[in-house]
């Protein structure tokens, strides 16, 4: 029995220090296993002050904000201190006390300006988090992210978009951390993109890009050219084609608009795994308040939607679509699989790939010599006054110039500019990284493809310019590690969609090209649009407008 109050507090205080060294090891998963913990300690702590103070209130209030206090303390202190395993990598103080700090960072959109901006301060291993490092170095990409590598990192469970754990519980592609498991996962998505069922996607390919054209020329009116969102309709573009590759096509966004908002539903439905992907503990909290978690929820629902309609068609298909090759051997129910993988052939497969051509479209009206230059490769290739000509998707295979303005695009502005992470596996204790770099587990190691691509220690000179050219030129001094380029990412869990990407990009791009006089509004200001890119793990965008006039075949381009 303790006798004074003082002994009871200084009881509190051990215990706090107790639960920080036991949280080390065992870190909660959840705000709701946290505060069952933390009431677990203060309720009897207060109990046991109560025979030394007046009130039980006052025993509650003394009891929690001690045990709170000295446990928030000494987590600070422990963190900022010699002591913390990741103490030798600089970064800024905030990133080391809390990853709430990254939360709000990610708040405002734009992380990967700040994580370009702490490499340039601190240089190429920065501590952003409590217990993550951001690494811009191309030599330990195979042990993060190639087939040396990790597991994916934490980060991953606190993206999820569906509040029950049960569509995802071990069938998430993006999120399982067991290697085996993901590579189990990861075989059908490996056969849908081989180039025997990339050929059958592509008739799905040309009717889409062919319709979008149809409705882009339908604003080359003869008053002149209005200017449109260019950015909205390649938007929709590669939802219906999306729709079409997943789901049968059950939507058509240019036929129909976006009668059911769904653009909306998935902006407004990746803010929060954006905000909570740092904080992963909050999220089993943020999806049960039912007004924080509405737009993600609403997004979600959209999938299962979407995932339902084609479960029903499974059995009378006409073409081998994604899903023929998803389900083939599937070894959970039809459902179940389909919803766990639609939500991520919505927003891997349509929104990166929306980016990076809308990018490549702004690139080309920025820099018009770029555009001339593609046209007139395009037209030694194939004949300018045959617009209808059937373009062979293998021809643009070997087109030097269309490449170097994809690569460059997605060098500048790749479509998921931050969140590769990685963590040592469960149960290994930790992963050398390099001879002089070990990191234990319960670490995580972050790279950006945006900080990386513009490391001028890979591409120099001007690594923040537009220059095409770097990719052509073939001079070993200006690209100086092309392992450092990955848009699409590298390893065991890169993006198996990259092969239907390219080819998407390319055959997009040369539509346009071929087809458009494209201009920007004369009042439109070119910063604009970098501005109003955000982060939320894919990339959003704003407002493209931009002024379409048809090409005038035979007039020599200026
Ligand atoms: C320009 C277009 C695209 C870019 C830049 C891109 C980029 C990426 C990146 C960087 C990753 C993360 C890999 C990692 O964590 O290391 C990824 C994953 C993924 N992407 Fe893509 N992607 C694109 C298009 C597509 C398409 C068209 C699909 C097809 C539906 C697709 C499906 C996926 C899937 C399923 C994953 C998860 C892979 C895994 O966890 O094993 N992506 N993508």
């Amino acid at each position: 029995m303790v006798t004074s109050r003082e002994g009871v507090l200084l009881i509190i205080g051990f215990l706090a220090l107790f639960t920080h060294a036991w949280f080390r090891k065992n870190e909660p998963k959840s705000l709701l296993r946290l505060l069952a913990f933390w009431t677990a300690v203060v309720l009897p702590s207060s109990y046991a002050l109560l025979l030394h103070v007046g009130s039980s209130f006052q025993a509650f209030t003394l009891a929690s904000t001690s045990f709170t206090t000295t446990l928030l303390l000494s987590i600070s202190l422990y963190r900022l201190s010699p002591l913390h395993p990741l103490s030798r990598y600089p970064g800024p103080w905030q990133c080391k006390l809390t990853k709430l700090w990254g939360a709000y960072i990610a708040w405002g959109g734009k992380p990967y300006v700040y994580y370009k901006r702490l490499h340039d301060q601190y240089g190429p291993v920065v501590r952003i988090g409590p217990n993550e490092l951001s690494v811009v170095d191309a030599d330990l990409i195979p042990n993060v992210l190639g087939a040396s590598g990790m597991p994916k990192g934490p980060m991953w469970s606190g993206r999820r978009i569906l509040p029950s754990k049960n569509w995802n519980r071990n069938n998430s592609l993006t999120s399982v951390r067991d290697l085996r498991r993901h590579a189990e996962l990861r075989k059908p998505w490996n056969t849908a993109f081989k180039p025997s069922s990339i050929a059958e996607y592509e008739g799905m390919l040309i009717a889409r890009a062919e319709q979008m054209i149809r409705c882009l020329k339908a604003f080359c009116t003869r008053d002149g050219p209005s200017a449109i969102d260019l950015a909205l309709w390649i938007n929709f573009f590669t939802f219906d084609f999306m729709g079409d590759l997943a789901f049968g096509g059950v939507y058509s966004l240019m036929r129909d608009g976006d009668t059911q908002q769904v653009l909306l539903k998935m902006k407004r439905g990746v803010f929060m795994p954006s905000i909570s992907q740092h904080i992963p503990w909050i999220l089993g909290t943020l999806h049960a308040i039912s007004f924080v978690s509405a737009d993600t929820r609403a997004f979600g629902m959209f999938g299962i939607e979407q995932a339902k309609k084609r479960a029903a068609m499974q059995d009378n298909l006409t073409r081998k679509d994604l899903f023929y090759h998803l389900l083939e051997d599937a070894k959970m129910p039809v459902l179940t699989k389909l919803v766990s993988s639609a939500l991520l052939a919505i927003v891997a497969g349509s929104d990166t790939t929306s980016s990076a051509l809308a990018n490549i479209c702004y690139y080309l009206i920025r820099y018009p010599d770029y555009l001339h230059r593609l046209r007139e490769e395009l037209d030694a290739t194939f004949k300018p006054s045959e617009p209808n000509e059937t373009i062979e998707i293998n021809a643009l295979a070997s087109l030097p110039l269309l490449d170097a303005i994809i690569n460059e695009t997605l060098r500048l502005q790749p479509p998921i500019p931050t969140s590769l992470q990685r963590a040592p596996a469960d149960g290994s204790g930790g992963k050398a990284l390099s001879p002089d770099m070990y990191i234990l587990e319960g670490t995580a190691v972050q790279i950006s493809p945006w900080v990386i691509h513009r490391c001028p220690r890979y591409f120099y000179p001007d690594p923040d310019k537009f220059w095409p050219d770097r990719w052509i030129s073939g001079d070993p001094s200006i690209i100086l590690d092309k392992s450092a380029f990955i848009p699409f990412s590298t390893g065991p869990a890169n993006c198996p969609g990259r092969p239907l990407a390219i080819i998407e990009l390319r055959y997009v791009t040369c539509l346009l090209v071929r087809t458009f006089d494209m201009s920007f509004e004369p009042d439109y200001d070119v910063a604009q649009w970098e501005e109003s890119l955000e982060d939320r793990f894919v990339m959003l965008k704003g407002e493209l407008p931009v002024k379409l006039a048809l090409r005038e075949v035979g007039k020599k381009s200026d």
